[in-house]
């Protein structure tokens, strides 16, 4: 199984209540994974700063002066806000690719979720409430999010390898489903520059997409060029900075419902996850088609 949530708002009327309404969706997916369950959240940035989100099994000793030996590394004032197993460390945008590569010598144990101008990720262990009162997600504003609870069948039950994966700047993915393919094209991917954490197959399909938006095409381009490259079964939901995509394989036997008004764009792996969702009863409601790309952009 797997459940999926996602929601990109049209109206920022909505972007205090972000955290809170994907908390509630994703709390409902829970009997769809057990496993682990993770949560990215796309906020407005503030121009000129970018964040690293980051993760240790041991905050207290690996937080302590991370933001110092960075900002040395990096010759730039750091900022960090610990949450629980997690960090979010602010720096100037121009500084971002620095820190990241200058964070695995400094602090090898600690371990970057996402890196971007708008994108945090929390991911851990265990089930959505626990996982999502862990890092108070309920409480956080933004744009856009995308949420899931994992039943693991590719990879062991860790922190790495629960969803979403983000494997480029303000990218990130989940997935309901297994590839088949994932050995090889993980190899091609390496063969092109590409690093992997994990032996998961998502993270596989997330390095793809952020591959093909390197290579210049757009979100609804570099999913549509999945759907020729990936095998297997998959239903993906997809953020960027700006953008929301959703697409299932050929014979999308994953579930999937949407909802769409003039406030928001919503993704549930069943429609229970989107019942409390304000104005849902005049929604337009559909399931997305087989093989076929769902993108919006702002
Ligand atoms: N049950 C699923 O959909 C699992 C998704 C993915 N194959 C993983 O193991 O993480």
């Amino acid at each position: 199984m797997c459940g999926i949530v996602g929601l990109f708002l049209k109206d920022p009327k909505l972007e205090p209540r972000l955290g809170e309404l994907l908390t509630d969706m994703l709390i409902t997916m829970t009997d769809r994974g057990p496993d682990s369950a993770g949560i990215a959240i796309y906020s407005r940035g503030k121009d000129g700063h970018a964040k690293l989100t980051v993760q240790s099994a041991d905050p207290d000793r690996d937080f302590a002066d991370l933001a110092d030996k960075l900002g040395k590394a990096i010759g730039s004032h750091v900022r960090l806000a610990q949450k629980d197993t997690h960090a979010v460390l602010d720096l100037p945008s121009d500084r971002l690719e620095a820190a990241r590569h200058a964070i695995r010598d400094i602090a090898p144990n600690v371990k970057v979720m996402s890196a971007g101008e708008g994108i945090e990720i929390y991911k851990e262990v265990g089930l959505p409430k626990d996982v999502a009162a862990r890092f108070d997600v309920a409480h956080m504003q933004g744009t856009h999010g995308i949420g899931h609870t994992r039943m693991a069948t590719e990879s062991a039950v860790t922190t790495m390898g629960a969803h979403p994966f983000s494997t480029g700047s303000d990218q990130c993915l989940v997935h309901n489903g297994s590839l088949s393919n994932h050995n090889g094209l993980r190899r091609e991917l390496i063969r092109q520059g590409m690093t992997f954490e994990t032996q998961n197959d998502t993270e596989v399909a997330a390095a793809y997409v952020s591959h093909k938006l390197k290579e210049g095409q757009n979100l609804g381009q570099a999913l549509e060029s999945g759907l020729d490259d990936l095998d297997g079964f998959f239903t993906f939901v997809v953020g960027t900075k700006d953008g929301f995509g959703v697409v299932r394989d050929p014979i999308a036997c994953k579930p999937a419902v949407m909802a769409e008004t003039d406030q928001y764009v919503a993704f549930g792996s069943e429609y229970r996850a989107l019942v409390n969702l304000p104005g849902i009863d005049n929604a337009r409601v559909w399931e997305p088609e087989p093989a076929t790309v769902y993108f919006w952009e702002r």
